[in-house]
């Protein structure tokens, strides 16, 4: 089902789409699932999980921490930062010019590399790093859950083929945590309800994730949008007892362009796990995504490689046709 919501968004002059989205039940049959998770990934490169068992309380527990830090003072904020790209950031995203109302805080998921950086964050680190060890754990285990799911979908033989470079103990996976600032309503304004659009500002401008599969977690407040069509942006109804996730393999599923806005008049808190290889992991499509009439779209590449290419970009900048095979090399 697809319903145009007639006004336009008031950033830019796209046009905004309410749209059904994929949702994958994980309590449901395991065949059954694996199908729908392709099918999504191909469709739409997002989907929604739910009965995902991530505890409420491992959520609840990182989203306090998150709050008490973003509520410091920025003085004392800043002792965590800057982004460099791990640690806290304000309104600058990444090192090449991009803006935002938005300010971060992004964590290598080692339990040694959070235990260090909690010490620049909070004035009791280690329930702040257990509360970071907590949630990442279970993230983890649902990433490598769904990428089994995702192998078995697409019919590759080696199913952990995607999740052993998670579960690595060098994995590159990395925690962010963003909070996006109420809008300012002026006290005439009368049109303030959250779904007028009418002050909203980009919190997070358009882009995909690098890595292989991102799990998004957001408070009850919306602002996260998506992007199947060209200037069309779908608007990604907050739940927060759920999981958002992006996908891909050699251009078979796709991973899916979204940012995120401001216009509510309550914070917007999103809590993002982004599962990557190791650094000198080489990232190539699995056999069975690879035949004579289907070659490898992409040459080889390590991840470092990868990874340095994206952070020498603009977020909005798309990077992987850079590593597109030459004709019939691969
Ligand atoms: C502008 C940028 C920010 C980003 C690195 C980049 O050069 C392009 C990709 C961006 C992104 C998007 C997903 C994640 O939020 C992120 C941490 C990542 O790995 O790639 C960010 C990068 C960032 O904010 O450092
Ligand atoms: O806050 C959101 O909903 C999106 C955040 C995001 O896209 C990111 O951190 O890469
Ligand atoms: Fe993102």
């Amino acid at each position: 089902m697809v319903v145009v919501v007639p006004s336009p968004t008031a950033v830019g002059n796209e046009k905004l789409r309410a749209m059904e989205l994929p949702v994958v039940d994980l309590s449901a049959e395991r065949s059954e699932v694996s199908k729908v998770i392709v099918k999504a990934c191909e469709e739409y490169g997002f989907f929604k999980v739910v009965n995902h068992g991530v505890p409420q309380d491992v959520i609840l527990k990182l989203e306090e921490q998150a709050l008490r830090f973003f509520s410091l003072p920025l003085s004392e904020k800043q002792r965590a930062g800057p982004a460099d790209p791990l640690g806290y950031g304000c309104k600058n995203i990444g090192f090449n010019g991009d803006t935002g109302e938005v300010e971060y805080l992004t964590l290598n998921t080692n339990p040694l590399s959070i235990a260090q950086r909690s010490t620049t964050i909070s004035n009791n680190p280690s329930k702040f790093s257990s509360a970071v060890n907590g949630y990442v754990e279970a993230v983890r285990e649902l990433a490598c859950e769904l990428l089994d799911l995702t192998a078995e979908g697409l019919l590759v033989s080696d199913r952990s083929l995607f999740t052993r470079l998670i579960r690595d103990v060098d994995s590159d996976s990395i925690l962010r945590l963003n909070h996006y600032p109420p809008i300012q309503v002026d006290s005439n304004d009368r049109d303030s309800s959250p779904s007028s659009y009418a002050n909203s500002k980009v919190g997070f401008g358009a882009h995909s994730d690098p890595q292989i599969l991102t799990l998004l977690r957001s408070n009850d407040v919306g602002g996260l949008q998506i992007s199947i069509e060209d200037g069309v942006w779908i608007p990604v109804p907050p739940d927060p007892t759920a999981f958002w996730v992006n996908a891909m393999t050699n251009g078979r599923l796709v991973s899916v362009r979204h940012r995120a806005l401001t216009y509510s008049r309550k914070s917007r808190m999103s809590m993002a796990f982004f599962g990557a290889p190791p650094l000198q992991a080489r990232i190539a499509a699995p056999p069975e995504m690879v035949a004579p009439n289907r070659l490898s779209l992409y040459r080889p590449f390590t991840w470092a490689e990868y990874k340095k290419t994206a952070y020498s970009l603009r977020l909005e900048d798309t990077r992987l046709d850079l590593f597109m095979a030459c004709k019939e090399e691969y």
